[in-house]
């Protein structure tokens, strides 16, 4: 646990609002002992918990706006301080004002997370709660939202809590019969102990196959579209996005820059980014069009590679582009401009290689490319019990398993067992933060909005 002599005690101030114009805007203020701050800049101390009218006012007694008041004691908080928030009138002078006011009276501004931070600090929130206030914020999709209300409301940690009592529980019982070595093995098959790793490394799979599929809700997919110049790309794009986003032209070369243009299927986020046609050129400002599309490539979780119908399927330069692709990206071939052969749309699967058969010009076949997207994107939930989970819970999870693997390949062994144990233990507490470096909480807490 946090060592309370440490818990910042300063006062912090930020509009909470989001910058620009609004019809009410709201300045927070964090710290201990608020009240003679509230009775300087209201001429009066608010009564705890209701919303009270009060005049702003500014050093010579004049008044910035007038709105209402509302004083959280703590510790019933967010922050577990002491909290003021003043609702002035939502412009950004007004709002400016209200906030230099409270400079002026011995606030500080406020760093992004800072007010999450101190709630965490403070105990209010676990981390992986604190990381859901920032998620929910952020989410773009409902499901996304739906999925960080769910971490910030604590299921997601009281999972992870239940999984690491489960680790202290076996760990307890491993311990106790480390003193009578010639029993050991003996007690421990009576009280079960390697049915309980088996069930705990069960809930541990479950818990990351559905923080897995949340990661993937909360960032979405990069799906880059490559191939030779006209063979359709840009059409593809427009297609998925529904809208005349690329230019289309029958003009070999026309896409220069990559262009990205976010879609949702079935609530996941996709990336589609679409890219300057692979060719030899002496065109300067193609080549360094093709430049780029070798560098989306790079940050690709799925390739779309597509090619002329009509053309040969292996011919010269898709080949060329194949053997060049890295190989550990996912990759869906498409062969597209059907209509132009008549031909009806499908989906065949060779050697690993599916190869779709459809039309961006008519839109016949995009379902089939759609639901290979998330086919590939391994997606297959669609429970409520989605994690939003992020890339530091997926790391902790997953090392978490394979402590518990090693474990079960040590049990004749029960120091070496107690200590994958432990190791498994520390791994599970780092997402609720137990076991967290300062470093880390320092860069959790840097990517929320000020404010917040
Ligand atoms: N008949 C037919 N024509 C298509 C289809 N898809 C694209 N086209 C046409 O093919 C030509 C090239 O399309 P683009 O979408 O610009 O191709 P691209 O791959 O983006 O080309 P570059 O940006 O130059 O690399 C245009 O004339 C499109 O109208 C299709 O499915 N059927
Ligand atoms: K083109
Ligand atoms: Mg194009």
């Amino acid at each position: 646990m946090q060592n309370p002599a440490a818990r910042p005690r300063d006062t912090i101030a930020a509009i909470a609002t989001a910058p620009g114009r609004g019809g009410i805007g709201v300045v927070r203020v964090s710290g201990s002992a608020l009240l003679p701050f509230a009775r300087a800049l209201c001429g009066r101390e608010p009564a705890p918990r209701v919303a009270t009218f009060a005049r702003f006012r500014d050093a010579d007694g004049g008044a910035i706006d007038e709105g209402l008041v509302l004083y959280f004691p703590a510790p019933g908080s967010f922050t577990g301080e002491d909290v003021i928030e003043l609702q002035g009138h939502g412009g950004p002078v007004v709002m400016q004002m209200l906030l230099a006011r409270c400079v002026e009276l011995g606030a500080r501004l406020a760093e992004p997370g800072e007010f999450t931070k101190r709630a965490f600090l403070n105990g209010k929130l676990d981390l992986a709660q604190a990381e859901g206030v920032a998620d929910l914020i952020e989410a773009s999709t409902t499901a996304a939202a739906r999925s960080a209300l769910r971490s910030l409301s604590g299921a997601f940690s009281s999972e992870v809590t239940r999984i690491r009592d489960a680790l202290i529980d076996l760990r307890m019982l491993v311990e106790a019969t480390l003193d009578f070595p010639e029993e050991e093995l003996d007690f421990l098959e009576r009280a079960d102990a390697f049915g309980r790793l088996a069930a705990v490394r069960r809930s541990l799979e479950s818990l990351l196959d559905r923080a897995r599929q949340g990661a993937l809700l909360r960032s979405g997919l990069n799906v880059v579209l490559v191939g030779p110049p006209n063979v359709g790309k840009s059409s593809l794009l427009n297609r998925l996005a529904g809208e005349e986003r690329a230019i289309v032209t029958d003009i070999a070369g026309t896409t220069r820059d990559a262009l990205r243009e976010t879609i949702q299927i079935e609530g996941i986020p996709l990336h589609i980014i679409d890219t300057a046609g692979l060719r030899e050129t002496s065109d300067e400002v193609e080549r360094i069009g093709i430049a780029r599309t070798w560098r989306e490539i790079e940050r690709a979780d799925v390739i779309v590679r597509l090619q002329d119908a009509g053309a040969a399927a292996d011919s010269a330069d898709t080949a060329a582009i194949d053997a060049a692709l890295p190989g550990q990206v996912e990759r869906i071939v498409v062969r597209n401009k059907i209509d132009l052969l008549g031909q009806a749309p499908g989906r065949i699967e060779a050697d690993g290689m599916v190869t779709l058969q459809l039309s961006a010009r008519t839109g016949d076949g995009i379902d089939l490319l759609r639901a290979e997207l998330l086919r590939v994107a391994g997606w297959h939930a669609h429970g409520e019990d989605l994690v939003l989970a992020r890339e530091r819970h997926l790391a902790a999870l997953r090392g978490a398993l394979e402590h518990l693997a090693q474990a079960a390949q040590r049990v004749h062994a029960l120091e070496l067992f107690a200590e994958e144990l432990r190791l498994a233990q520390d791994r599970v507490s780092e997402i609720t933060g137990e076991f967290t470096a300062d470093d880390l909480l320092g860069v959790i807490f840097s990517r929320f909005c000020i404010g917040k």
